[in-house]
């Protein structure tokens, strides 16, 4: 189905406020640095998404995610739920930096529009669309190529803001500790009261 035929379901799904930009949120032309270098997708893990992010404009992230053969699913062809996993890093990227609110994907929904081949790179542009109360509204593109070549996968995302004892009661309060003693990551520069 062609992507003007799919039903277009009101987004953000919900009355929501203009997000606010943090002041210290990186600025336009800010390349991102991996927030956890264990992160399958944009650590420095084996066979993971290596998805390298670049703050743009008007509140645009711009990620890219080079597909290999190792991110397969039919032959020669990107896995969709690894495509999934490209647009839940690029959504939680945007948000984090953009907003500095720690925050969980609650709900990501996908369009698979065109095929993605092995050796292309996906171009993905994630903005923050609105905000309600704890829940924040993002969604992306991808484009095959370049910014602006077709686009093959859509996603939106809900994020739930949390407090960081969210990571150290059901996750690796250690590994917590090395993500947030980044010089970038320092508690103060977030807004951490969900
Ligand atoms: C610089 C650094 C960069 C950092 C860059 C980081 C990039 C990382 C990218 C990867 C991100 C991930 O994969 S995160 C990992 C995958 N996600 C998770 O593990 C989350 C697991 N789920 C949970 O822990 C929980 O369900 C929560 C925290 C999401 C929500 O639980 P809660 O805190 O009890 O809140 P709860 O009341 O249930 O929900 C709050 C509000 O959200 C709504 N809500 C919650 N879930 C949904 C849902 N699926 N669909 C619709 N609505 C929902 C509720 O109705 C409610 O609305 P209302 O009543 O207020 O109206």
């Amino acid at each position: 189905m062609s992507d003007e035929r799919r039903p277009a379901n009101p987004w953000p799904p919900v009355e929501t406020q203009r997000p606010e930009i943090h002041p210290k949120a990186p600025g336009p032309g800010t390349d991102l640095e991996m927030h956890y270098t264990e992160c399958f997708g944009c650590g420095d893990v084996d066979n993971g998404l290596h998805i390298h992010s670049t703050v743009g404009e008007s509140g645009v992230v711009h990620s890219r995610f080079p597909v290999t053969r190792a991110h397969q699913g039919a032959p020669g062809l990107a896995h969709g739920g690894l495509l999934a996993c490209a647009f839940d890093e690029a959504l939680g990227s945007t948000v984090g930096n953009l907003l500095r609110r720690p925050a969980v994907t609650g709900k990501l929904e996908t369009d698979f529009l065109r095929p993605v081949p092995v050796g292309t790179t996906l171009f993905i542009a994630a903005r923050v669309d609105g905000v309600a109360g704890r829940k924040i509204y993002a969604s992306a593109d991808g484009h095959l190529n370049s910014a602006d070549g077709p686009v093959a996968v859509r996603a939106r995302g809900l994020f739930i803001q949390v407090g960081l004892e969210h990571f150290t009661t059901h996750g690796d309060a250690d590994a917590l500790a090395k993500f947030t003693q980044a010089p970038r990551l320092r508690h103060d520069d977030w807004d951490i009261n969900p």
